[in-house]
């Protein structure tokens, strides 16, 4: 897989170029389209082998791969009139943007997988949910970080859902270090501590020996504060309302 074409260079069409150059691999070529010109010139200025083409049919006829990253609401725009032919192999990473319906705006009897990458791809540290599975998708993403070919569209969506929680997780941060400076403690200082405490959250889900609720278990004194928070705040209540709004936005998604 040598050449990659990207129609829609935003943050993920960026986040998929610096993962590919990460640690200074030189391969694949990469062809961008011109839209998101600013992040496009500057990949191509940064990047041996990176070039932005003229029009998006110049990135599908220069690649063995497209990768399809506008908006949702950008993509009959970007694709009218672009001929995809039956040889090259499609990456559809637009949320909510099912294979029948590319396929229908493209036209083309190419193969067609859908998957979701994440910023993190550019140091090459996340996992990517692809459906439906094809090697060559499957080794691009192995290379970025991981792939995870998952068995129907409907397990693709249950993923798509989780990463939906993402900035929330964001918000909780910042929702805790506001507490903390309403208390009188210096913003930075909040901020600083909040990082370091989830930090620590972060490096500890790395060891997959344990289970999530065994790491919960493990940071837990009984009938200590953190025991406290988690069923006081976190209780049946807002684990239900949680749980409601990932099965509203899974129904939408499907
Ligand atoms: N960000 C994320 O974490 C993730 C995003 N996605 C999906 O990836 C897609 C892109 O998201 P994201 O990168 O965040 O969005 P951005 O808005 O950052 O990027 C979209 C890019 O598409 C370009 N574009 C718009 N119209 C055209 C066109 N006609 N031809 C070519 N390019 C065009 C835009 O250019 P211009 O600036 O000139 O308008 C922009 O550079 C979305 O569908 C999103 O659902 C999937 C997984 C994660």
């Amino acid at each position: 897989m040598e050449r990659i074409g990207i129609i829609g260079v935003g943050e993920i069409g960026r986040a998929i170029v610096m993962g590919l150059r990460h640690g200074g691999d030189e391969l694949p070529e990469v062809f961008l389209s011109p839209r998101g010109a600013d992040t496009a010139a500057e990949l191509s200025e940064r990047y041996e082998g990176v070039r932005v083409c003229a029009d998006n049919q110049a990135v599908v006829d220069r690649s063995e791969v497209v990768i399809i990253a506008v908006r949702r609401q950008d993509r009959h725009d970007a694709l009218a009139g672009v001929r995809v032919d039956d040889d090259k192999i499609v990456v559809n990473v637009m949320a909510g943007v099912g294979n029948d319906d590319l396929r229908q705006t493209l036209a083309t009897g190419a193969p067609l997988t859908r998957a979701i990458p994440l910023p993190a791809i550019r140091e090459r540290r996340s996992v990517t949910v692809v459906y439906p599975s094809h090697p060559r998708v499957n080794s691009f993403f192995e290379r970025l970080g991981g792939a995870l070919p998952v068995a129907d569209e409907a397990a693709f969506n249950v993923f798509s859902a989780l990463t939906g929680t993402l900035t929330t997780h964001y918000w909780y941060l910042a929702t805790l270090t506001s507490w903390a400076a309403g208390h009188g403690i210096a913003s930075e200082d909040a901020d600083r501590y909040v990082r370091s405490l989830f930090q620590g959250v972060g490096r500890a889900l790395s060891d997959n020996s344990r289970s999530l609720h065994q790491l919960a278990a493990d940071h837990e004194t009984p009938g200590g504060n953190n025991e406290r928070i988690r069923t006081t705040w976190f209780d049946p209540a807002s684990s239900e309302a949680l749980t409601s709004a990932l099965d509203a936005l899974l129904r939408d998604l499907t």
